[in-house]
């Protein structure tokens, strides 16, 4: 599970998270939702120890990442928002290499390929130079790589950039079975809402570094008063309101400062 508190992220005086705090519990896909430029990368990649936060606490499975950075990530499987490969190796050397820093099994690694390679549709590309690949093949060898040493907590930025509808298929079921069993969390941000709505069992809508909405979506609908509505809707609509609200207390701030005074 995943355990964040307070998390809080300055880019010079530019606040790019503040005081977020989440928690999903193992056999739940979490999705985080929000605008461009809302905080959602920066968020994920402190959860998986990329960026150091300026405030706040981060525990996967029980280890404090700040205390225990090394056992926070040997649980923790991260797929980024563009596929960063090693071009000039193999499809097998990349996935052995990934075994060997997780201190896999040979065998184990071996039967794992195997399997990952097979269901994400590559077998016929093992011995392959990742160079040849597309952009979507390299988001699948991607995904092989993450689940490779069967993390219990799943990141995922945006992980339909690329992919064909059979890929957006694969995922889709992909990440609901791996969560069926209670053995994993998923933690996902993506821009595809109806990805979003089919998968996720709860969400969280942040703007501008803040969450502005959580919960089911049929919370979120309670929420936003789009009783109907469907998560495009919903998310318009939270996100419309919480800039009005933002813009309201920005003008009531800088709209009575001494200097503007009659
Ligand atoms: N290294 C950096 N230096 C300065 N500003 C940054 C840096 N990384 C991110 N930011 C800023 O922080 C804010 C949040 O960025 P982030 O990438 O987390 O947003 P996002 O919600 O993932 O956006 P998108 O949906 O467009 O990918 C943005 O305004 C971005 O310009």
């Amino acid at each position: 599970m995943v355990r964040v508190r307070g998390l809080h992220k300055k880019y010079g005086d530019f606040t790019a998270v503040d005081h977020i705090d989440l928690d999903v519990p193992r056999g739940e896909v979490f999705g985080v939702l929000g605008p461009n430029g809302a905080g959602k990368t920066t968020t994920l990649r402190m959860i998986t120890g990329l960026i150091a936060p300026d405030r706040g606490d981060v525990v996967i499975d029980g280890h404090d990442l700040g205390r225990e950075p090394v056992n926070a990530r040997r649980v923790t499987g991260f797929i980024p928002d563009r596929p960063y490969v090693y071009d000039k190796l193999t499809t097998l050397e990349y996935l052995r290499f990934i075994g060997g820093l997780y201190k896999m099994k040979a065998n184990h690694v071996a039967d794992r390929i195997d399997e990952l390679l097979t269901l994400f549709g590559l077998k016929e590309w093992a011995d392959s130079l990742i160079e040849s690949f597309s952009h979507g093949m390299k988001q699948r060898l991607v995904f092989c790589g993450a689940l490779l040493p069967e993390p219990s907590v799943l990141v995922v930025d945006e992980p339909m950039v690329g992919l064909d509808p059979r890929g957006h298929r694969l995922i889709k079921s992909l990440f609901r079975e791996l969560v069926a069993d209670k053995k994993m969390s998923i933690l996902l941000s993506t821009h595809t809402l109806e990805v979003a709505e089919e998968v996720c069992d709860r969400i969280v809508i942040i703007n501008h570094g803040r969450i502005v909405a959580r919960g089911s979506l049929g919370e979120l609908r309670l929420e936003s008063g789009q009783t109907d509505g469907n998560l495009e809707q919903v998310f318009l609509r939270i996100t419309e309101e919480s800039q009005a609200e933002r813009d309201q207390a920005v003008a009531e701030r800088f709209g009575h400062e001494p200097g503007e005074r009659s």
